[in-house]
């Protein structure tokens, strides 16, 4: 068991940020690495250029890595967004735009899964309006999703960085996929188990892993306090990925942490654990 047991992938939307975009699959490539996961890397288009996708396409393949993970459009992440599904008017249709573009990047590179943020309240607005749209904004994404062979993540962000955000804790998350799959009909939405955003809610996570894991389709993990590698903090995150593994969980572990120079910040993960693919 520990840390060699797992299949870890790179967010290159938080890890190798000093470099730009198509630099960063090589970049996880030459740390040792077979799979990444990225945000919707245009923050500003939903639908960007064809040219712009296939130079990720490229880069993405010409590194050897996998796509594993992929964020739909939602907005500017880390802040002051956190998704635009919820979000009535242009922030929804942008959401509807990005969900073939997306689905269909992610099934060229083979990528299995899907994040859909879920949006911040907006001031004014009737949050029953905001669920309703969001609901029927994820039934869409799950069908997107469906049609490449894909899962739909909903994932639970954390209170104190996301007030605004009313998924946050692991129970409203999962009523949320629940939801999704009651009204799809499809039983592809799965719950996006990040151990970050958890801890800063408080949440015993010993007790989310058991109550969860049959429904959690992705994990991802940075150390508590300070959203850095594992180490950095005090979450002891070792023991809670072999409690994954015990559980029946065989699913990719992203390393959606911070780290001012990411090559120097594997050094806790053995090279022989980084080459999943
Ligand atoms: O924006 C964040 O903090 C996320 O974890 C998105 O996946």
């Amino acid at each position: 068991m520990g840390y060699s047991d797992q299949r870890f992938n790179v967010n290159l939307s938080i890890l190798f940020t000093e470099l730009p975009l198509l630099e960063r699959p090589a970049a996880a490539a030459k740390a040792g690495f077979g799979a990444v996961e990225l945000w919707w890397p245009w923050v500003d288009a939903p639908t960007p250029e064809q040219s712009e996708l296939d130079a990720l396409k490229k880069a993405i393949e010409d590194a050897g890595v996998r796509l594993v993970g992929l964020n739909f459009y939602a907005g500017q992440l880390p802040g002051p967004d956190r998704g635009a599904l919820s979000v009535p008017g242009e922030e929804s249709a942008k959401f509807r735009a990005n969900l073939a573009v997306a689905a269909d990047f992610a099934q060229s590179l083979g990528c299995k899964a899907l994040n859909a943020l879920y949006g911040n309240r907006v001031d004014g607005v009737d949050p029953a309006v905001q669920d309703q749209l969001a609901l029927d904004n994820l039934v869409l994404a799950a069908r997107e999703a469906d049609r490449v062979g894909a899962i739909l993540l909903i994932e639970a962000l954390n209170a104190p960085e996301s007030p605004k955000c009313p998924i946050v804790s692991a129970p409203k998350a999962i009523e949320i996929v629940d939801k999704v799959n009651a009204a799809s009909g499809l039983g592809n939405a799965k719950f996006l188990m990040d151990l970050y955003h958890l801890s800063m809610n408080g949440e015993d996570l010993p007790s989310v892993i058991e109550q969860y894991v049959d429904r959690t389709g992705h994990v991802q993990i940075a150390d508590n306090p300070g959203r850095g590698a594992p180490g950095t903090g005090s979450l002891p995150l070792e023991g809670l990925l072999d409690q994954l593994r015990k559980a029946g969980y065989e699913g990719w572990v992203g390393l959606e942490y911070k780290a001012a120079d990411a090559a120097a910040s594997f050094d806790w993960l053995p090279a022989e654990a980084r080459a999943a693919r």
